[in-house]
């Protein structure tokens, strides 16, 4: 379903498990950081909306979005989190590099995801317009970030309920 047809902030406030003994790791890109700020506040609040203590929430920033998978994979080797989450805005330019970018985040990303034990979610935006990016970042779509924060504390709570 695309974005237009499903706010990126619109959830069941209710069907949210409480975050308040959760930690996470989130991994930003300073590539577009206008963008990749408002993610960060989106999800950073909605955590703590959510029961999450500030000092479990642990922020770092990488370059660019090709070096997310590589930030992520460091904070789940040295960080003690449940859950790292992501945040990127790759834009498309004039030569096929959106191409290249936006593939290796996602398999990356997929890759830890299918190798680890820890949940890596994926707040990358990949749009043709800073427009979209906009919209998609606390606009009149929602916030990426928002989305993310709850993926976070759903993924948690799924894997700790396979471990009880
Ligand atoms: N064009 C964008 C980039 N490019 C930089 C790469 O992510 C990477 O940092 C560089 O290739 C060095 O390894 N990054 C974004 O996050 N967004 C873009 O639009
Ligand atoms: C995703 C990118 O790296 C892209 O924004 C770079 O722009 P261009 O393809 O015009 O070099």
């Amino acid at each position: 379903m695309a974005t237009a047809y499903h706010n990126l902030s619109d959830y069941d406030f209710n069907s949210v498990p409480d975050a308040q003994t959760m930690r996470f790791g989130i991994v930003v890109s300073e590539w577009n950081s206008n963008i990749t700020g408002a993610l960060l506040d989106g999800a950073v609040n909605t955590l703590i909306k959510h029961g999450a203590k500030k000092e479990n929430i642990i922020v770092k920033c990488v370059p660019g979005s090709f070096e997310l998978t590589f930030g992520a994979n460091q904070m789940i080797e040295n960080c003690d989190v449940d859950a790292v989450i992501i945040l990127g805005c790759v834009i498309k330019g004039e030569t096929p590099h959106f191409d290249y970018v936006c593939m290796g985040v996602t398999q990356g990303i997929t890759q830890l995801n299918t190798t680890g034990d820890i949940p890596v979610i994926y707040g990358l935006i990949t749009t043709n317009t800073m427009e979209q990016a906009e919209d998609r970042c606390g606009g009149k779509l929602g916030n990426k970030g928002d989305e993310c924060a709850i993926t976070a504390i759903k993924m948690i709570d799924f894997v700790w309920s396979l471990n009880k």
